[in-house]
Parts: C-alpha cells; structure tokens; sequence
C-alpha cells in the first residue's frame, strides 16, 4: 500500500530559523495519525508543506505516493482543514457546498447533506452566524464530501469545548472508517489525540522525536523506579526518554523492544500522555537522539 506521506530529510527555513528540520517520516495509509508538540513545534510547517502551500528549503516529501499538489488530480486526492476551520462568514451554509461542488471534482452532495442533517445545520444560515463547534463541522463536512483519500486537518478542535471537541473527533473516527479515509491531524493537546489516533507523531522544537504505531509505542516504553542510578549504566537496548531524580530515587522512562529484567527496577507502564511528555521534555538525552535519528 502507498505510504500516506513519505519525507526525506525535509526542512523549511525562514530566514534563518528552521520552522522543521530534518524530517524523515513514513506514515502508513489508512490510519489516523496524530501529530502532537508543542506551540511552534512546527506542525503547521509539516501540514502546509503536505499539502503543497509551502516548498520544502531541505529534502523532500511525497503525499500518497505524488508530489503535494502537483496538479489537479493530486489536489484531489488531499483534503485539508487549515488551523482556525475557515469558512466563509458572509455566506451561507448551502452557499459553502456549491462551492465545494464547484471546486472538488469528485464532490458528494448526498454525504454533505446527510451530515448536515444529522448536524442539525440550517443550510440558510450564514457561516459568520454559527458556534466555533459548528464552523468546525462544517469545515469538516466539506472535507470528507471532497471525498480524498487523505484528510489532514491542522488543530482542527483547538478553539473548541470539551464536549464539541469530542463530537467533532468522533465524526471524524467515523468518517474514516466508513470512507477508508487516511487521516492526519495534529494537536497540541494529547487527550485530543488519545482517544482518535492509532499513530502517533511527536514533533518538538521542529524536530521528530518519536513515530510509531500508538500499541507498540505503548508497549515498548516503561517507566522505572528505583535507587538512584546513572541512566548511563543502563544496557545499551534500553534508550532514556526521560529521567527525574531525588537524593535517593531515580524515575527513567525508557524505550525497549524487550522486558525489563532488573530487580532494582519498579516497571510500570506508561500512558500516552506520560509517553510524549516524555519527549517533550527539554532535556533529551543522547540516547533519546539516537534512538530517532
Ligand atoms: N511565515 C512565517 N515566517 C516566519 N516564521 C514562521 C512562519 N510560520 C511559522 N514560523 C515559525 O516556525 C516555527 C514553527 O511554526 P509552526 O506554525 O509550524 O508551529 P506549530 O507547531 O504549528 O505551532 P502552533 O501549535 O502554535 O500552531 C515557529 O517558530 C514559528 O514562529
């Protein structure tokens, strides 16, 4: 199956500031993959140049297979959810399907009405007068009614409450399993990511620092506790993620394909969230690069 997205030691500089350095990613087709860092991690940076509205200054990145946005028939195949969901305000619902009509080859009209239905959506009502919640799903409606074979969406719930954030997320789910849909959507919140990803990328600093399907990253990372200890002493196969310290206690989180035999060790599991705070700690440790590299 062609990769969702493949990049080559991609980068984009500013100036002279790398928004993103150094990425070599490949994301599998017909997942939902969360992509989560921090403010300025460069996420943004990623999506735009997935979708061809920026140029790479480094590398190089292929979306399903083709170069982003070369030409109608990659434009096609590559929903996108810019940040902030942008809508129209003057116009109306009804008008923002006649203009993905127009502007999508491949549009489906029933899929767009339907979800507006189930919406509760008055098609009259103009895009300006709608909640931040229903902006999102209407941006998100025109996204999947494209009918791409990838959808990326750029913080698509930031702006929105709890619970329209988990309805927004899971029409999301929804829609990309009955469409066969690969999706990518990034977030800096991991509990956003949680409950909708099955893979994971986390970018700090404009940098990867870890990809991976969300089970085995689960199961490869624990966490230790024990007598203090220098992680340096740790066997090679066991890569630091992270590590905190007392006088008398040391806390690592580690990556390792095999289990933990150390009897000093207390080994307990990791959730997601522990798991890429973890990495987006601003001390890595040699071994955390390399582990990426
Ligand atoms: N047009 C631009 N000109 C100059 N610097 C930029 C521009 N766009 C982004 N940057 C810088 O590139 C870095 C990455 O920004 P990017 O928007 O990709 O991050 P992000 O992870 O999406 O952040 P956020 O979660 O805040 O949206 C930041 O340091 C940002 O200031």
């Amino acid at each position: 199956m062609t990769a969702a997205l493949e990049a080559r030691g991609l980068g984009k500089k500013y100036g002279k500031r790398w928004a993103l350095s150094d990425c070599t990613l490949d994301l599998p087709a017909g997942r939902v993959i969360g992509l989560v860092g921090p403010n300025g991690a460069g996420k943004t940076t990623l999506l735009n140049l997935a979708v061809g509205q920026l140029a790479p200054s480094a590398g190089s990145i292929r979306v399903l297979g083709g170069r982003p946005a070369d030409g109608p028939g990659q434009l096609a195949r590559v929903g996108f959810v810019a940040q902030d969901t942008p809508t129209y305000a003057g116009l109306s619902v009804a008008d923002h399907l006649r203009l993905g009509a127009r502007l999508n080859p491949g549009w489906d009209d029933a899929i767009a009405r339907e979800r507006l239905e189930r919406l509760g959506l008055d098609p009259a009502r103009r895009a300006g007068k709608l909640s931040g919640g229903q902006r999102a799903q209407l941006a998100l409606t025109l996204g999947i009614a494209k009918r791409p074979e990838l959808l990326i969406l750029d913080e698509p719930v930031a702006a929105l409450d709890p619970l329209a954030r988990r309805e927004f997320l899971q029409h999301l789910m929804e829609a990309a399993v009955e469409h066969s849909l690969s999706v990518v959507l990034s977030s800096h919140l991991v509990s956003d990511l949680e409950r909708t990803c099955d893979y994971l990328v986390v970018l700090v600093d404009s940098r990867v620092r870890v990809a991976g399907d969300v089970d085995d990253l689960l199961a490869t990372h624990h966490r230790l506790t024990g007598p203090r200890r220098d992680p340096a002493t740790l066997p090679g196969d066991q890569q630091v993620v992270s590590e905190s310290h007392t006088d008398r206690q040391s806390t690592l989180i580690v990556r390792s394909e095999g289990a933990i035999h150390d009897p000093a060790w207390t080994v307990g599991q990791v959730g997601l969230e522990d798991l890429v705070l973890a990495y987006m700690s601003d001390t890595p440790t040699r071994s955390t690069l390399e582990a990426v590299r």
